[in-house]
């Protein structure tokens, strides 16, 4: 199931005016294919993530989550949408201190109404998927930052979601391990099926991406392949 984006416009109120973060943005992306959408601070990149995960109504144009047309959805409909299809990677892992890596998985899961004994062979199995299987039973304060990432993005596909919106995953990561959770995203993105978008502003990693996209000015051009 893929994402689409279809000529979406987005203003957001500029004194007496409006301000334009995304102009007339189309972007399609395929089950099991990772976009990367690069662009410098302000162009629009994290309104689009906010847009794609329904988040934020745009003003015009369309937006279809796992063939799913949003724009006549309600807050409920669009919440429960959120909940079964979309997985989202936040640039801070927001970890809850007191739970163990294996127990932010599962609260995911209870989350949507899933029994426990489901929840805990998805998590394991979901922790194993991220490299993390030693480590299950670990807190935050006692994971590194890298492996505190993966924990964030092992969560974010515990309800299988169709889409993955990732924001910026490596911008606290050292080149290695920022390497790495690429490496991990794009594997788990054609394994899993997933469509996914990854917005960053560093272009370091981006070889691992099926495409890229840049963002300047609310607008959006493919690139090349890198
Ligand atoms: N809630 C808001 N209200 C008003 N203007 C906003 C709001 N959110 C973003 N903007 C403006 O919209 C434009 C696009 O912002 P956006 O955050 O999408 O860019 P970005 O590429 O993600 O930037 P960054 O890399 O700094 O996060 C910017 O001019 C920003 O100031």
């Amino acid at each position: 199931m893929s994402l689409l984006l279809d000529h979406v416009t987005l203003t957001y109120p500029d004194g007496d005016g409006r301000l334009t973060a995304l102009d007339a943005v189309s972007l399609e992306v395929p089950a099991g294919s990772l976009a990367a959408v690069v662009g410098p601070s302000g162009s629009g990149k994290s309104s689009l993530l906010a847009v794609a995960a329904t988040l934020v109504t745009p003003d015009s144009g369309r937006v279809v989550v796992a063939g799913t047309e949003t724009s006549s959805l309600g807050p409920a409909q669009k919440a429960e949408l959120r909940r079964e299809t979309v997985g989202i990677v936040f640039q801070q892992p927001n970890l809850l201190p007191s739970l163990t890596a294996v127990e932010q998985l599962q609260v995911m899961a209870h989350l949507s109404g899933r029994t426990s004994r489901m929840a805990r062979e998805r998590a394991g199995e979901l922790l194993d998927a991220v490299g993390l299987a030693a480590q299950a039973h670990r807190r935050p304060h006692q994971l590194s930052g890298g492996q505190r990432q993966r924990v964030n993005i092992a969560r974010a596909l515990m309800n299988e979601p169709s889409v993955l919106l990732v924001d910026e995953p490596t911008s606290a990561l050292d080149h290695e391990r920022g390497a790495a959770v690429m490496e991990l995203l794009a594997g788990l993105t054609a394994e899993r099926g997933t469509a996914t978008v990854l917005v960053t502003h560093d272009r370091t990693h981006l070889d691992r991406a099926d495409r890229v996209v840049t963002v300047r000015d609310g607008r959006i051009t493919e690139e090349a392949r890198v």
